[in-house]
């Protein structure tokens, strides 16, 4: 009887980030040194969640070091709707803008969807505008930007050498940001997908068939080994804390690398792709707008 052990193979998300990054910042030395406009991102935060700040300052650190053009427009917790409404306004004007982020979540006296309503769909790097979500909801629409995290999960299995085509992919989640998005994502990619969430009968058993697995609940060490099909690509968007205040992913990674055929890590895995991805939105909003179609 063979005893041999499986172990996953840990999908490196820090590593291949950091060659796109490598790749977008040779892109923009090449825009640059064309004649035309580093790309130009302003990220707007509201409140002073330390989770969102951290968040921020990462993202301006590694956009000013790829060369592009970094705001960040800081408000406090205390800054009306109409305020907000008016910054993005503003920013929807500059010519210099290539993109804007409104940080989410945002207080709760201020209505998320009436705030990505007003940002220009040409410039919604998050993808988050219910036209770009439209868009990608529909057979056939292309949208303007896809969202960073759905799209980094997605590159992460191309990159992993995982066809998509024809797996049963299953996702863990609902959420506008991730699960559904990411389903939509799959689905175009000629995946069978299901969307799991809280009221799932059968959870389990429907994890059970997943060929690729996209964990995206936010429970700390949801998905145990015994639910994970053996061989099953497993891609954790899981963003929690343990027992012991570390970072720690929706999937149980110390058990479920038995069963996986590959996995990806928390910190590590799809977080470091998000940027990457908000960068590359970015630098494709900066060619567009300034006519630019091949580096
Ligand atoms: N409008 C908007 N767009 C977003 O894209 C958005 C947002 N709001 N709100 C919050 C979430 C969260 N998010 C992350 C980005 C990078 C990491 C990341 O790089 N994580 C690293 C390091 C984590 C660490 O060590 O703290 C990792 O997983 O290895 C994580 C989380 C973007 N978000």
């Amino acid at each position: 009887m063979s005893t041999e052990e499986n172990i996953a193979k840990t999908i490196d998300g820090k590593t291949i980030a950091a060659n796109i990054r490598t790749g977008i910042k040779e892109d923009v030395d090449k825009l640059v040194a064309s004649g035309k406009r580093a790309p130009g991102i302003v990220v707007i935060l509201v409140g002073d969640r330390q989770d969102s700040h951290t968040y921020v300052r990462n993202k301006k650190k590694t956009a000013t070091e790829m060369g592009f053009v970094s705001i960040d427009c800081i408000l406090p917790g205390n800054t009306s709707q109409e305020e907000v409404i008016e910054i993005v306004r503003k920013y929807n004007q500059m010519p210099e803008i290539d993109g804007i982020l409104v940080q989410l979540p945002l207080p709760s006296h201020i209505n998320e969807e009436t705030v990505l309503n007003e940002i220009d769909i040409t410039k919604d790097v998050d993808g988050f505008h219910p036209i770009n979500i439209g868009k990608l909801a529909m057979r056939g629409r292309v949208p303007l930007f896809e969202p960073c995290t759905p799209k980094g999960c997605i590159e992460l299995l191309l990159q992993s050498g995982v066809t998509i085509e024809g797996k049963n992919a299953v996702v863990l989640g609902r959420s506008n940001i991730v699960g559904l998005p990411v389903a939509m994502l799959l689905m175009n990619r000629n995946a069978t997908v299901t969307i799991c969430h809280s009221k799932t009968a059968n959870l389990k058993e429907v994890v059970a068939q997943a060929d690729i697995l996209v964990a995206a609940i936010g429970v700390a060490k949801f998905v145990k080994k015994d639910w994970v099909k053996k061989g099953a690509v497993v891609i954790d968007v899981g963003m929690n804390t343990d027992e012991n205040n570390k970072l720690c992913g929706d999937v149980d990674f110390n058990e479920v690398k038995h069963v996986a055929s590959q996995i990806t890590p928390v910190p590590g895995g799809v977080g470091p792709m998000t940027i990457a991805m908000l960068l590359k939105n970015t630098l494709i909003s900066a060619m567009r707008r300034q006519g630019v179609e091949k580096l």
